[in-house]
């Protein structure tokens, strides 16, 4: 079955290519800290807010000759008047009505005719500068929005607390009781105070008719909520009731469903995916051909929708693109960070058009800078195109002026709140890393495959007599090296993940027990079944024996193999003593495989679990979440740190263990955050599983360099200092171990 949006399979790990990221050094001078609609003292701006202060930005349309995919028809060939937005910093227009048109009574000015003092903000740029002009252009939105932002009043707002009074302008708390109570609930919608100002942000964005904005903020705040509030307050102070498309993760299709009829139990949602999707199809594609609008206030999809080529998602795309869509939401809105996806591209084609396109992130910087710019585009391509012109070359994590410069501008376009700003109250979260340590077997096996695998590389460096190179990349394929480096945390994380125990002898002799039993089905040769049998691991083939009950001398292997590893040894210690003071556990791995032999060191250790994976039925996801969190007899959940990292709530857990660790480290951090969130009560651990004298331990000083990018451009500059690991991509960490 083809995995979820993000799983990883084992035969995906082979394909997977890790990318080299960049060191981040000292700045010559600190950068301001994220200039955020939160945070940021009002500037001493002289912005005029007087008549005709409106600006139209120029329509930039995106290229679409460059969407290779055969999805883009005529519905993509949106007029261009509705790809240019109207900005409006006259905010005197309290019935805004949702006249998102730019007509009425406003009055409109080109953006190059803005005040000399905006002027004067905005630097000169080359024609050729994509990322200049792009940064120009939201440069000027940016400081027109920030005098809207922090009034005239100059009073200077640092933290939430004041923030809160001095932005909160639009609406109340008493708006939202009145927006998003109903009469046959007992719920109460109590905004929590940053969350107020959030949905305040993002109407302020919406009568300036600005086309996206970001929230940001760190997982578990409540984006959901916020996001939710706000398509409430849009109906009932703009009387926009829709249509609303969001687009979520599979995991978290049912969250959404379930937060909208409590937050928003006047609009009718219709989840289009599985049993629902068969249902309302063709309804819905005949009303959307006959120009009907649709018969829902939101939809809700998976990113799934957008990935594949079937003529299904085709025409389920066609569907979408005929309607007018007020506001597009993405959750998890970092699956949009490679503009040159499927994903990106198709979602594109019917975002386009709708009035604005609203991310949801808690990690928006995953990996580099040109990711990020990957996303605004998508946020706002008016601005932001940057057509064929090769982002990663121009973007630079080590040029602190721009990351500093984009921080600056793109402040009023994304609200950030970490929990440790707007959460004292959040319980504490303890971070502790577990150096394991590899008893003999295991450490045969890696050193073993150290030797066998050096003794390739020094082959090919003799074949290129002329090479005296101490650098892999330059003697070894690049598919090579990722297998080799896969190999090796395969084995750092368990050696019964290669095979090494079986012989081929063995394998033989199992091939000709399993074959005449259709082991591989009848129509598979004996020698396809040898074939097949090789290119398993010792785990599989013990797994597959043991489901045809076939042993012999050397069959099914016993209990005390779970516990070859180091990682399973210390998790025996460790669980046991979590249960008995009362703890309860995510346990997180990328490999499905690593989960298989964690379910069975669980049983092993006798402790009971829940598990959830890209493979795990969506229908079936949110019940497991649910009965993990009400069932305190279940001690553990077992989680693909891709499927069941984003969006969960796993409140029932107080701790979190990653049994191995993410190249990204904002992977780790959406995983950690499924239960340091709001509902949780009890102090948070999170313990990250490292075997020593391994590749783990330069994969937690990558992901480690990583957060300090993370840190340079959205947080504080605190985390970056000269400290940081040296510089070691994947290719120099092998070189050091193979060609030493
Ligand atoms: N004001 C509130 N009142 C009651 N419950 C709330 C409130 N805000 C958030 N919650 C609850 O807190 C939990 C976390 O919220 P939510 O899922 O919206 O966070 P998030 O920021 O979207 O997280 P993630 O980034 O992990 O998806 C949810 O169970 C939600 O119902």
């Amino acid at each position: 079955m083809k995995p979820d949006l993000y799983e990883i399979s084992d035969d995906e790990w082979d394909n997977h290519s890790f990318k080299p990221s960049r060191v981040l050094k000292r700045p010559r001078s600190s950068p301001p800290p994220l200039d955020s609609f939160a945070y940021k003292p009002p500037p001493q701006l002289t912005v005029s807010t007087d008549d005709d202060d409106c600006v139209e930005i120029t329509p930039n349309s995106v290229n679409l000759d460059e969407l290779e995919d055969a999805d883009v028809d005529e519905c993509d060939a949106a007029p261009a008047a509705t790809r240019g937005r109207r900005f409006i910093i006259d905010d005197d227009e309290e019935d805004d009505g949702g006249d998102r048109n730019g007509s009425g009574s406003v009055d409109l000015y080109d953006i190059e005719s803005t005040e000399d003092e905006v002027e004067d903000e905005i630097e000169e740029v080359d024609e050729d500068d994509v990322v200049g002009r792009a940064l120009q252009k939201c440069a000027r939105i940016s400081v027109e929005l920030k005098g809207e932002l922090f009034g005239s009043s100059g009073a200077a707002c640092e933290r939430y607390s004041e923030v809160e009074s001095s932005s909160v302008r639009i609406v109340t708390q008493e708006d939202v009781d009145v927006a998003c109570g109903s009469e046959d609930s007992d719920f109460q919608p109590l905004l929590k105070p940053y969350q107020l100002v959030g949905v305040n942000f993002l109407l302020l964005l919406y009568r300036k008719r600005i086309g996206g904005a970001i929230l940001a903020d760190e997982m578990g705040l409540g984006k959901t909520v916020q996001a939710i509030t706000y398509l409430t307050l849009l109906n009932h102070l703009h009387n926009d009731s829709g249509p609303h498309l969001i687009v979520c993760p599979a995991s978290v299709l049912e969250n959404w469903e379930r937060e909208l009829k409590r937050w928003c139990p006047s609009f009718s949602v219709l989840q289009y995916h599985g049993a629902a999707r068969t249902a309302y199809c063709k309804e819905l594609s005949s009303l959307s051909k006959s120009g009907l609008p649709p018969p829902f206030n939101v939809l809700l999809v998976c990113y799934s929708l957008f990935e594949r080529h079937s003529p299904q998602q085709k025409d389920d795309r066609k569907i979408l693109k005929r309607w007018k869509w007020s506001c597009v939401l993405m959750d998890e809105a970092h699956a949009l960070k490679d503009k040159n996806s499927f994903r990106w591209k198709n979602l594109m084609s019917v975002a386009r058009n709708a009035n604005q396109r609203l991310m949801l992130t808690g990690t928006p910087l995953q990996n580099d800078l040109h990711e990020l710019w990957s996303m605004l585009e998508f946020m706002m391509p008016d601005i932001f195109a940057s057509e064929d012109v090769d982002l990663k070359k121009l973007l630079s994590a080590e040029d602190r002026d721009l990351i500093s410069r984009m921080k600056s501008i793109l402040g009023p376009f994304i609200l950030r709140r970490l929990k440790s700003d707007v959460m004292q109250q959040l319980v504490q979260k303890t971070q502790q890393v577990e150096y394991v340590i590899m008893e003999k077997q295991q450490d045969h096996a890696y050193k073993e495959a150290i030797e066998e695998y050096r003794t390739i590389s020094q082959a090919r460096l003799t074949k290129c007599s002329d090479l005296n190179s101490k650098n892999v990349l330059e003697v070894l394929p690049r598919r090579q090296i990722n297998n080799y480096f896969v190999q090796f945390r395969k084995i750092a994380n368990h050696p019964l993940l290669i095979r090494r125990i079986y012989s081929d002898e063995d394998v033989v002799r199992f091939a000709r027990k399993l074959h005449p039993i259709g082991a591989f089905g009848f129509e598979c040769t004996l020698d396809r079944v040898i074939e097949e049998l090789k290119s398993y691991n010792d785990f599989s083939i013990h797994r597959l024996l043991l489901h045809y009950g076939i042993n012999d001398k050397k069959g099914i292997l016993s209990n005390k193999y779970v516990m070859l590893s180091a990682k399973c040894r210390a998790l025996a210690e460790l669980l046991p003593s979590l249960k008995k003071n009362g703890h309860r556990v995510l346990i997180f791995s990328q490999w499905t495989s690593m989960l298989d032999i964690l379910e069975w060191a669980l049983d092993v250790i006798g402790l009971t679990y829940k598990r959830l994976d890209g493979s795990t039925q969506v229908a079936e996801r949110q019940t497991i979440v649910d009965t993990f969190n009400n069932d305190t007899s279940i001690f553990a959940c077992l989680l693909s740190t891709r499927a069941g990292g984003q969006g969960l709530n796993l409140t029932g857990a107080d701790t979190v263990v990653i049994h191995d660790m993410d190249f990204n480290p904002q992977i780790d951090r959406q995983a950690e955050d499924r239960c340091h969130r709001i509902g949780q009560t009890k102090p948070v651990t999170i313990y990250r599983l490292v075997t020593k004298g391994t590749v783990d331990e330069n994969v937690y000083e990558i992901a480690k360099r990583k957060l300090g990018l993370d840190a340079a451009v959205l947080e504080s500059m605190e985390e970056v200092s000269e400290g940081n690991m040296p510089e070691k991509t994947m290719g120099e960490i092998l070189s050091a171990i193979l060609l030493s």
